[in-house]
């Protein structure tokens, strides 16, 4: 990439994959160095796609990948010292020990850190001397994440850290998390369909759905900018569609407005209009993701009933 940012551990550029029922389409993200990014995304949206295409697993058709300075994947081999990647389908060997993988792992990485190790050992309550063929899942997932951690990569691409886990392992893994966040020039990427744990941990917020993204920025900003208004109005009244509305429901006289670009003119516009507002309430994380989701389908089906009204009054035209 020319124009390569060196304040990014990630960048991502037009970036398209295609699959015989499925296209990544247009993936377009930054990730600042020193930050984490919650990846959200419904089932089957192009989470690992794209997380693997960063790690030089998958090859983008098109597009343009560059991973802490590194083109993708034509340098994915320098690039890879650095990433620490994590997945659920992560292989360890069964018949060996914790132990075993650990002393793997240094006898590769120079960068080991044999105290932040033994750390973590205690941290995640593992036993040293156990075979992986015993560790339930939770144990297992926790045993990658100290493999990952303690070689002390620049960048964490982690698909669906917290899935399997109690709640319990939760809070530790997440904990562990934000503590290797304290060193700041250390960025995390990480997806997950877990909403509390994105609220929690990111900086910055990337949403997907059917592999295109919907909307990627800094987590406080984005929170900020929404809202659910319950408001009263008589019921032979319109409420006006005015810009930044997502969503309206009425019921009698009752309505509930989603608002993606909230102001205090559009709280003033519906007062305008006659309305009494009970209330504006901010969003969870959750229920902004469900609206977006929601609106971004339905854009695109207009979008698609728009383009077949085209092609068929193109068709009646010739
Ligand atoms: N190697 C492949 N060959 C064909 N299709 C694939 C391949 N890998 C992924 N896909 C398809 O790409 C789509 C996106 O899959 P992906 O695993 O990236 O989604 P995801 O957002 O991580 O989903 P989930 O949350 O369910 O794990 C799916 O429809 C999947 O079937």
């Amino acid at each position: 990439m020319k124009d390569y940012d060196n304040s990014m551990a990630i960048q991502m550029r037009n970036v398209c994959k295609h699959y015989p029922h499925f296209d990544l389409q247009n993936i377009s993200l930054e990730l600042p160095k020193g930050s984490i990014m919650g990846f959200i995304g419904p089932n089957g949206a192009g989470k690992s796609t794209t997380i693997r295409i960063l790690m030089g697993l998958v090859q983008q058709d098109s597009g343009i990948v560059n991973v802490l300075g590194n083109q993708m994947p034509t340098h994915q081999i320098a690039a890879k010292w650095d990433i620490g990647f994590a997945s659920e389908d992560m292989r360890l060997y069964k018949n060996e020990t914790i132990q075993w993988h650990m002393d793997y792992i240094k006898s590769i990485y120079p960068t080991w850190d044999t105290n932040y190790a033994k750390q973590l050992v205690k941290r995640f309550d593992l036993t040293r001397h156990q075979k992986v063929k015993g560790l339930s899942h939770g144990q297992r997932v926790k045993a990658g994440l100290l493999l990952m951690l303690a070689r002390k990569p620049k960048l964490l691409l982690l698909d669906e850290p917290t899935t399997g886990l109690d709640p319990v392992a939760r809070h530790e893994v997440i904990n562990e998390l934000m503590d290797v966040l304290l060193d700041e020039e250390r960025s995390i990427l990480f997806s997950s369909h877990n909403t509390q744990d994105v609220e929690q941990l990111s900086d910055e917020i990337t949403f997907i759905d059917k592999g295109r993204i919907i909307s990627s920025e800094n987590k406080e900003s984005y929170l900020e900018k929404w809202r659910r208004i319950r408001l009263e109005i008589s019921s032979d009244k319109q409420l006006p569609s005015l810009t930044g509305m997502v969503e309206q429901r009425r019921s009698g006289t009752q309505a509930i407005i989603t608002a993606k670009s909230f102001s205090e003119n559009m709280a003033e516009t519906y007062r305008n209009c006659g309305a009494h507002i009970h209330s504006i309430e901010n969003m969870t994380l959750e229920e902004i993701f469900v609206s977006e989701v929601q609106s971004s389908r339905a854009f695109n089906s207009s979008l698609d009933a728009a383009t077949t009204g085209d092609n068929m009054n193109k068709g009646a035209a010739a």
